[in-house]
């Protein structure tokens, strides 16, 4: 039995679970500093607010936004468990409203020289996530690296954080072009969700999603969706200088209303039916089937 083969026989078997699987949802972009970790971070604790237990996977690797966000330092990350016989819940590091938050560190980058039984050790491993999670919300790198787009195949459900420059809308189709042709990609298995960041006024967002949509599907033909604004907003880069998601420093703000309606929509129950959840071992095992051909 090939590395490929025994990795579907693990996703076939599943794990032992009384819950669901977890929902994995992946936040991208095509270009850096557009908010992707602020998304992240803050659709995390409205989630939270919502009931939903939530994990964060900073596939950002070598940058620590997160954490820096979070203000919590992590002691092991996601290496650990690969390399170094640690187990799921010693990675997880719980920051406020007790959102989990791990660490990729290095981790997926070796994987291809792994033997078999180990990749099934860590898979199972991983596959626990599932229990603990109810979201797990990836944090990718930006920009069209492989890794990132492994990552982006792997996902049922993406969050494209876009903003009103032009270079950002640009940055923003490259990234979809290079997933479209991506051999494993799925337009018809992937939901696709634009989200307007940094606006001056909703007619600013309305536009953008106008050219971006136009292009894709005349060019791409992928399906995407909007789920509308978040304003510019000084009171999120002040939490970040206290380390804290605006969502908590200041409720009231802004940006805090946009991220309370834009979770509602991806938790909404009719939407949230319609997604077929994949958990985690599917989600990993799509990336390591990739690493390993
Ligand atoms: N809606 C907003 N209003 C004002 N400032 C914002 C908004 N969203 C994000 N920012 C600010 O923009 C900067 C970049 O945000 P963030 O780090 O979340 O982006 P990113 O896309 O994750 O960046 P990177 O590419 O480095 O991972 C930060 O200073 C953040 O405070």
């Amino acid at each position: 039995m090939d590395q490929a083969e025994q990795l579907r026989n693990i996703i076939k078997a599943g794990s032992p679970r009384s819950k669901p699987l977890a929902r994995v949802i992946t936040v991208t972009s095509g270009k850096g500093g557009v908010g992707k970790s602020s998304v992240a971070i803050n659709l995390a604790i409205q989630f939270r607010k919502m009931g939903q237990k939530v994990i964060i996977l900073d596939a950002d690797f070598g940058l620590a936004n997160i954490e820096i966000m979070f203000g919590a330092v992590p002691k092991y990350n996601l290496s650990d468990l690969i390399y170094r016989g640690k187990k799921i819940r010693d990675i997880i590091t719980w920051g406020p409203m007790e959102v989990g938050f791990i660490s990729g560190g290095s981790g997926i980058t070796g994987l291809s020289n792994l033997g078999r039984d180990y990749l099934s050790y860590i898979i199972n491993n991983l596959s626990e996530l599932d229990a603990i999670a109810d979201t797990i919300i990836v944090d990718t790198a930006a920009g069209i690296s492989d890794t990132v787009l492994e990552f982006l195949v792997a996902s049922e459900e993406i969050l494209l954080i876009t903003t009103p420059e032009p270079t950002s809308i640009a940055d923003s189709y490259s990234l979809l072009k290079a997933l479209n042709r991506h051999p494993r990609f799925s337009k018809e298995k992937t939901l696709v969700k634009v989200v307007a960041n940094k606006v001056d006024a909703v007619k600013e967002g309305d536009a953008l999603f106008g050219k971006l949509n136009a292009v894709v599907s005349s060019y791409l033909k992928i399906p995407i969706t909007y789920l509308g604004v978040i304003p510019r907003d000084s009171q999120l880069p002040k939490a970040v200088m206290h380390q804290m998601p605006v969502s908590l420093k200041v409720p009231t703000s802004r940006s805090v209303t946009a991220f309370e309606r834009i979770a509602a929509d991806i938790m909404d129950k009719e939407t949230d039916q319609s997604i077929p959840k994949r958990g985690v071992v599917a989600f990993f095992s799509h990336i390591l089937t990739g690493k390993i051909g």
